[in-house]
């Protein structure tokens, strides 16, 4: 009774509101301690319910604050639109990325490559008022594309290349026409048009750099490698860049010793936290198209007849030529001469070492007047670490089957273009009857072209650092546009972020395990307070 009476008291001290409810069962007459002990029961067994189920009810809430916090919201996509106004022609293409995750790597994703119908810009020098026509299909798509309320902050650019550069070396007010009108078409949309412009050789090789290294990882991926002294030689990570176009072809890489004497200057770049020295040059008139012009140019002119018999082209293939598109040209018109004939037929032979003979012609080595050179006494430094081709680099080789890691040797390139262009036109022509006969007359000479370009940058004993690509995982195409506009929307900071300390998933956690442990630091901590008061009295 006495042991009653005493845990009775120590219920009345630890709920005060008890008392109330004591008083009320005494003055319904039942005695005393009977009374003291039913109180006593339920007050330890309902705070101990009360407890628990604060308890629990204190995690769920945590929970679920740490799940809405984590939970998938719908994310904030961005769009760009870059239009790559090439030499033989344009591609629009549109790119999209979540806003969040901006400073994460491969989040850009190719979404449209928009191949616009008809030739280059540089061909409506004498029709600008065809040219919204000829850009309106493209830009309907990315109307469709890219959700409208998105349109007015999508960023519109349009980089021309090669072909306007000789253009404009040519006709400056032509090709000054071609951007005016290219710009008011451009502006007529609801999208955020920026800029309409010839991009240099430097910007092109720079930005398809960028690029290559940005979609390989190549960039981002040292956040990891704490210090920066510790680091290997940075050309031993990033890839260097070969683009071929049409009328002029990159080289740009990272050179194994940055600190030679160059008279070219080198190109600096601090991307994410890290400086890049960067060799890259731009070869005008070296694109395919005008090597193939410049090389038939140079027979015309070394043995002048109506008919070449060329070993680049297919034995039974014939084309004919007019001498005034031959000459009328910048790159070809330093060998412009007097013809008894004003068209040239081509007849082909199909020999590729005479092919390969005559082109080597196209790359005068003899006089350099550095530590190193290409050619026509251009300055380069030794090629070094590895190296992505891509635009007609990728076309070419991959008709020819010669973009695999396998074709680990150039002779094993040679020995497939000796067979091929050996092959008769007629035949060639029924085998591959889908492909373009623009293209498929050439790879004679263009795969020739690409060995020879890639000898006389002393690729000969490093063709297995060559890889040809062209979607780099599954993202985007290789190409200059994507390093261009990563470049004007600042998505590549010179700094890298700083981590936060905890990832999101840990901070959760942590509150939950904290929160927990705050939570039986109460309740233990409200037992013992209670224990304590009860033996004081
Ligand atoms: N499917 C394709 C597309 C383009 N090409 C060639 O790739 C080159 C692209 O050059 P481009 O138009 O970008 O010219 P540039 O302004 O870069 O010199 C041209 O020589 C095209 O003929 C190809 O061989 N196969
Ligand atoms: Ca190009």
């Amino acid at each position: 009774m006495k042991r009653d009476c005493s845990s009775g008291s120590q219920k009345r001290s630890a709920f005060g509101a008890g008392r109330i409810v004591l008083a009320s069962l005494a003055s319904h007459g039942f005695p005393s301690g009977y009374q003291d002990s039913r109180v006593k029961r339920f007050l330890s067994k309902n705070g101990l319910v009360i407890l628990g189920f604060t308890f629990i009810l204190s995690l769920i809430a945590l929970l679920a604050v740490g799940l809405t916090q984590n939970k998938n919201t719908p994310e904030n996509f961005k769009f760009g639109i870059v239009f790559d106004a090439g030499s033989s022609h344009t591609t629009m293409y549109i790119y999209k990325w979540s806003a969040e995750k901006v400073n994460d790597t491969g989040l850009v994703y190719e979404i449209e490559a928009c191949k616009v119908k008809g030739p280059g810009i540089s061909a409506f020098a004498s029709n600008v008022q065809d040219i919204p026509v000829y850009l309106s299909k493209c830009m309907g798509r990315a109307k469709e594309l890219i959700p409208k309320y998105k349109h007015h902050q999508t960023p519109v650019y349009l980089g021309a290349t090669a072909g306007m550069r000789l253009l404009r070396m040519e006709n400056e007010q032509s090709a000054k026409r071609i951007l005016a009108s290219v710009t008011s078409f451009l502006n007529s949309y609801p999208f955020n048009f920026r800029d309409a412009r010839i991009i240099s050789g430097s910007e092109e090789g720079a930005y398809g750099w960028i690029t290559i290294n940005y979609l390989l990882g190549k960039l981002q991926k040292k956040q990891n490698s704490e210090d920066p002294s510790s680091r290997k030689n940075e050309s031993q990570e990033t890839y260097g860049a070969l683009d071929l176009g049409g009328a002029s072809t990159q080289i740009t890489f990272v050179p194994k010793d940055t600190n030679i004497s160059s008279p070219i200057k080198f190109m600096q770049f601090r991307l994410y936290g890290w400086n890049y020295t960067v060799y890259t040059y731009s070869f005008l008139c070296y694109g395919q198209d005008q090597a193939l012009l410049l090389k038939l140019a140079k027979d015309t002119v070394e043995t002048p007849s109506g008919t070449l018999l060329d070993p680049c082209f297919h034995p039974g293939y014939e084309r004919m030529v007019d001498i005034s598109d031959l000459f009328n040209n910048v790159c070809t018109r330093e060998y412009k001469d007097l013809f008894p004939f004003d068209k040239l037929r081509i007849q082909g032979t199909g020999d590729f070492l005479q092919c390969q003979e005559r082109l080597h012609n196209l790359f005068p080595t003899t006089y350099c007047r550095y530590t190193s050179c290409t050619f026509n006494g251009v300055f380069m430094p030794p090629v070094h670490g590895e190296f992505g081709a891509f635009s007609a680099y990728y076309y070419t080789m991959k008709f020819l089957n010669l973009t695999s890691d396998k074709v680990t040797s150039e002779d094993m390139v040679i020995e497939k273009m000796k067979q091929y262009c050996s092959r008769p036109w007629k035949e060639v022509n029924t085998t591959y009857a889908d492909v373009k006969e623009k293209y498929l007359s050439e790879y004679c000479f263009s795969g020739t072209y690409v060995l020879t370009l890639l000898q006389v940058y002393n690729f000969t004993d490093y063709w297995k650092h060559i890889h040809f690509m062209h979607k780099i995982n599954d993202n985007a195409e290789a190409g200059w546009t994507l390093g261009y506009m990563l470049n004007l929307t600042n998505m590549i900071p010179a700094e890298l972020p700083q981590p936060k300390p905890f990832s999101r998933p840990t901070y959760i956690s942590l509150m939950v395990a904290f929160s927990l442990v705050l939570a039986i630091v109460f309740i233990l901590g409200s037992i013992i307070f209670h224990k304590s008061s009860y033996f004081q009295k």
